[in-house]
């Protein structure tokens, strides 16, 4: 069995002025200080936080993303921020291909895999979600959208080193509805196979991560599942305690 340390991930999404980012940073360092982790650690504030919160991380473990990039490095695109603007500012991850983006703004597995290759050629991790809506789920087609997604999303050169791949049913984003563990088996386990076209035997070291509604008081069980190795948590990581209690349910 390959070890996959987990990736405990916060999508502070469109929440965090600069007081509460820094104040939420500050806790987590401060817990992160206290003694060594078997697990990563990463936070992704909006845009107008990244540099300043990767300052505020910088000497300690807890690593800085950002939620989304633009597929090109730079040029007449009024309002993006390119992989290489986040990384430029201390960023090592941006998340891409989020439902939320997907959803408002149209984007196609084409475009979160052009993101993720920008990503890549920027030197940045890119965490690269997937997820079904609940018709699909209800239609019996989620593991084939998943599926597609997946296969349709990564670029080539994806690596475990360079990406990460996020199950985010939509159904359970910020609904308090948790997939039960079975279906968080059944998909990881089904992402894990569908890796192996991509990477190869390499996929056994890809970090799978489950999202949506994840809270403290779930997240152990969940964290247990054989391919589940972390959470991109959104709501419940704008609290320093809540983020911090679900990290200790890594195994
Ligand atoms: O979308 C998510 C993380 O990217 C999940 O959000 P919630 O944890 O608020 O359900």
């Amino acid at each position: 069995m390959t070890a996959r340390r987990p990736l405990i991930a916060g999508n502070w999404k469109m929440n965090g002025l600069r007081a509460d980012g820094l104040k939420l940073v500050e806790g987590l360092v401060a817990h992160l200080r206290s003694g060594d982790q078997a697990f990563d650690m990463l936070v992704c504030p909006p845009t107008t936080l990244v540099a300043e919160v990767a300052a505020a991380a910088t000497g300690s473990t807890l690593l800085v993303g950002g939620q989304d990039c633009h597929a090109k490095e730079k040029g007449a695109h009024t309002g993006d921020t390119s992989a290489w603007m986040l990384k430029d500012v201390g960023a090592s991850c941006v998340i891409v291909g989020h439902s939320e983006r997907r959803q408002d703004h149209a984007e196609s597995n084409a475009v979160v895999k052009a993101k993720a290759g920008a990503a890549h050629a920027a030197g940045l991790i890119a965490i690269v979600c997937i997820g079904e809506t609940l018709d699909q789920r209800d239609r019996g087609e989620a593991l084939s959208v998943v599926t597609s997604q997946l296969l349709e999303s990564l670029p080539e050169g994806a690596t475990p080193e360079n990406t990460v791949v996020a199950y985010e049913p939509v159904w359970a984003i910020g609904t308090g509805k948790v997939a039960t563990p079975d279906d968080v088996a059944e998909v990881h386990a089904e992402i894990r196979k569908q890796a192996r076209e991509k990477m190869g035997d390499d996929a056994a070291r890809l970090r799978i991560l489950y999202g949506g509604s994840v809270k403290p008081d779930n997240a152990k069980e969940l964290l247990a599942l054989t391919d589940v190795d972390g959470a991109l948590v959104g709501g419940a990581s704008l609290k320093v305690e809540d983020f911090w209690a679900i990290a200790q349910g890594c195994p």
